[in-house]
């Protein structure tokens, strides 16, 4: 299994934001990680890429990188995006893509030119993303993401901002990172894109795992109703 974690908690003084948190995903899979707001979908992304201080255990190909600082963990290939869009804005488009590098240059370029390419992003290469429409600059985010070659990507609510139908065009780019091997976290509010996109679901609600799934079964859940809804189905 490329991503394990063991009874993960993160505690904000009173506040379990994780509580005991078993979530897997491999490579080539893309895993759907929803729940209401507040459920601890980001904590959970911060904890596994060492963004803030947790208990229990993250096994990367069965090696624990809990002990390890946010940077070591990036350099194993376990790559976030946010949920704000952390473009450089001073840097062009192929730039952005270009200083996420891990590993040889010409492997690097060569990987950013097929990025550029496969995402219709080649034509605006020398532009700035400040001049690049929302779902354009979101697809350059991702692009970014899959220009350092990750192992594992975790993607914060890659689809906010978009309208439905720039948020089903994210669904392609995602899966493609899985095609390439890597391994994918998606968390996001678009439920159709989640469930259009994933193999397997988890649902979070108050920093536990309610439903652990093949996508198809979440709305037959009691447990995923009641955690939306408020009341019992
Ligand atoms: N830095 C922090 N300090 C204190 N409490 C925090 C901090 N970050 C998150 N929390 C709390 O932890 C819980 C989980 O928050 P988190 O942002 O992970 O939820 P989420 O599922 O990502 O929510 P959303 O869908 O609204 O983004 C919430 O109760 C939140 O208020």
């Amino acid at each position: 299994m490329l991503l394990q974690t063991r009874d993960l908690a993160v505690h904000f003084g009173g506040v379990k934001a994780l509580d005991g948190v078993d979530l897997a995903v491999d490579r080539g899979e893309v895993v759907g990680l929803i729940g209401p707001n507040g459920a601890g979908k980001t904590t959970f992304i911060d904890a596994v890429t060492g963004f803030v201080p947790h208990r229990g255990e993250v096994l990367l190909d069965g090696v624990d990188i809990a002990p390890q600082p946010a940077y070591r963990r990036a350099g194993r290939g376990v790559i976030r995006t946010f949920q704000q869009l952390e473009l450089y804005n001073d840097l062009s488009v192929m730039e952005n893509l270009l200083v996420s590098r891990r590993g040889a240059r010409s492997e690097h370029h060569e990987r950013v030119h097929r990025l550029l390419d496969r995402y219709g992003l080649h034509e605006v290469k020398d532009s700035f993303p400040e001049d690049l429409s929302h779902g354009r600059q979101r697809l350059v985010s991702l692009a970014r993401a899959l220009a350092s070659d990750p192992r594992l990507v975790l993607l914060d609510e890659p689809a906010a901002g978009l309208d439905s139908k720039e948020s089903l065009g994210l669904a392609d780019p995602v899966r493609g990172l899985a095609r390439d091997g890597a391994g994918v976290l998606l968390i996001d509010h678009d439920v159709d894109l989640v469930l259009s996109v994933c193999d397997r679901v988890y649902v979070l609600d108050f920093g536990k795992v309610i439903f652990a799934g093949p996508a198809a079964d979440i709305s037959g859940s009691d447990a995923v109703r009641t955690a939306y809804l408020g009341v019992p189905a």
